[in-house]
């Protein structure tokens, strides 16, 4: 019996198990199974680099973003709206075949926007290009999820599930769970709260499932099943994502209130070119960029160029923005002076592992050469985080 057919099954039997107590060790095993069949099913075939043809997409810019949806939403119409790249845009389903990639620029950052085909119930196992689609969807920072406004609210829970069945998280962080394997004495269960959803027996079936019988779990939160085995699994990848409701040029005006106050939800309209500006901010926000601006001796900030570091890529330390600069600047490195919301006073004198916030402007001092005074337009005697203005950004930095 093939990968898929064994899915199936485990899903219908899932399916005709009602959900009780007497049922819930059977289920946890079930489920346990299932979530080996998926990862199985996620191995590229043999020989296969695993992205497909017509999906092979270099990563360009600061951050990547995939817009997901059903077929003839208006992800293409977007994307040439937000790039000015032309994806082809048609009434008909399928329009969109490959991966085209567009750039916005955004708040002096450049963001590769991938359109991408549509997909439909059942990508997840293979149907259309889903798995194509999905993969290059994983390979990004954040999903931007495109749903028709006029259709049934229920498309967004479809397409969660068909995102959750290949390993994506949508707006969860990790379970509060500490796994780890040994290699002899058993296992050792424990939990730092009350658990409601799991014991110390259905744990133990799930790890036998996984044929674990040596290993440390600690419960942190009052975890599920499900959490334990993302767990295990440990290859889930927790993503942010906006739900974008397009066409709410043709809902009443109750609709649109009410999907605008969905939680992530921004509502536009692509024909009317509506809430453009507040999905591109929402965006900007839910990727977590730094933008940290460099400031030579004795010279003006360059405005136009920063450095952008990510939290979740790399970090945005000090040390983070030395490497991202160049390799060999931290073992001449003194320290840094530091402008913008991350420092106390202005400048703040800084080491390696201070943190850095979006549009810091960052002096570096090297071990021979000397500090700049604190005269000038950012005093040192400046006290209390404040954001560098745009004014002060136009105006020239008196050093
Ligand atoms: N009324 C309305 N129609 C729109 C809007 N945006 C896009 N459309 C229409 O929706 C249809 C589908 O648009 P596409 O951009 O091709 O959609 P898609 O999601 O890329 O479709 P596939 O590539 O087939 O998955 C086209 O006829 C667009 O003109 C909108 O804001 N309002
Ligand atoms: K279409
Ligand atoms: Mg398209």
């Amino acid at each position: 019996m093939g990968i898929l057919e064994r899915i199936k099954e485990i899903e219908a039997e899932m399916a005709r198990t009602q959900k009780n107590k007497a049922t819930e060790y059977h289920l946890g095993q079930l489920k346990a199974k299932l979530a080996k069949l998926r990862t199985q099913l996620l191995e590229p075939p043999k020989g296969s680099s695993g992205a497909g043809e017509g999906f092979e997409v270099t990563k360009f810019g600061h951050g990547r973003v995939a817009l997901i949806g059903f077929p003839s939403v208006g992800k293409s119409t977007l994307l040439t709206l937000l790039t000015g790249t032309h994806s082809e845009a048609a009434s008909y389903e399928f329009t969109t075949l490959t991966c085209i990639p567009g750039i916005i620029n955004y708040n002096d950052a450049k963001i590769q926007l991938l359109d991408l085909p549509g997909i439909i119930e059942g990508a997840s196992e293979g149907k259309g290009r889903g798995r194509q689609v999905i993969a290059v969807a994983k390979s990004s920072d954040i999903v931007l999820m495109v749903l028709d406004a006029s259709k049934s609210e229920g498309h967004r829970q479809i397409l969660t599930k068909e995102l959750e069945a290949v390993g994506l998280r949508l707006n969860k962080r990790p379970p509060q769970i500490y796994f780890k394997k040994k290699k002899t004495g058993g296992i050792s269960f424990n939990s730092t709260c009350a658990l409601t959803h799991i014991d110390e027996k259905l744990c133990y079936q799930i790890l036998h499932e996984y044929k674990i019988h040596n290993a440390e779990v600690l419960f942190r939160e009052d975890a599920t099943v499900d959490d334990l085995i993302d767990v295990i699994e440990g290859n889930r990848k927790y993503m942010k994502c906006v739900y974008v409701y397009n066409k709410i040029d043709v809902i009443g005006i109750d609709d649109v209130d009410r999907l605008a106050r969905q939680p992530n939800s921004v509502v536009i309209s692509c024909n009317l070119k509506l809430n453009l500006d507040r999905l591109l901010a929402r965006m900007w926000e839910e990727m977590g960029l730094v933008r940290v601006y460099s400031k030579p001796q004795g010279q003006q900030p360059d405005f136009t160029d920063p450095f952008v570091l990510s939290t979740d890529r790399g970090g945005c330390t000090v040390e983070d923005f030395c490497n991202h600069i160049h390799r060999s600047i931290i073992k001449d490195l003194k320290y840094v002076l530091v402008w913008g919301t991350s420092a106390r006073h202005y400048p703040q004198h800084c080491g390696l592992s201070h943190n850095l916030h979006d549009e810091d402007v960052v002096q570096i001092v090297k071990k021979k050469e000397k500090e700049e005074g604190g005269r000038g337009r950012f005093k040192s005697h400046t006290t209390g985080p404040a954001r560098i203005s745009d004014r002060e950004k136009k105006a020239p930095l008196k050093t």
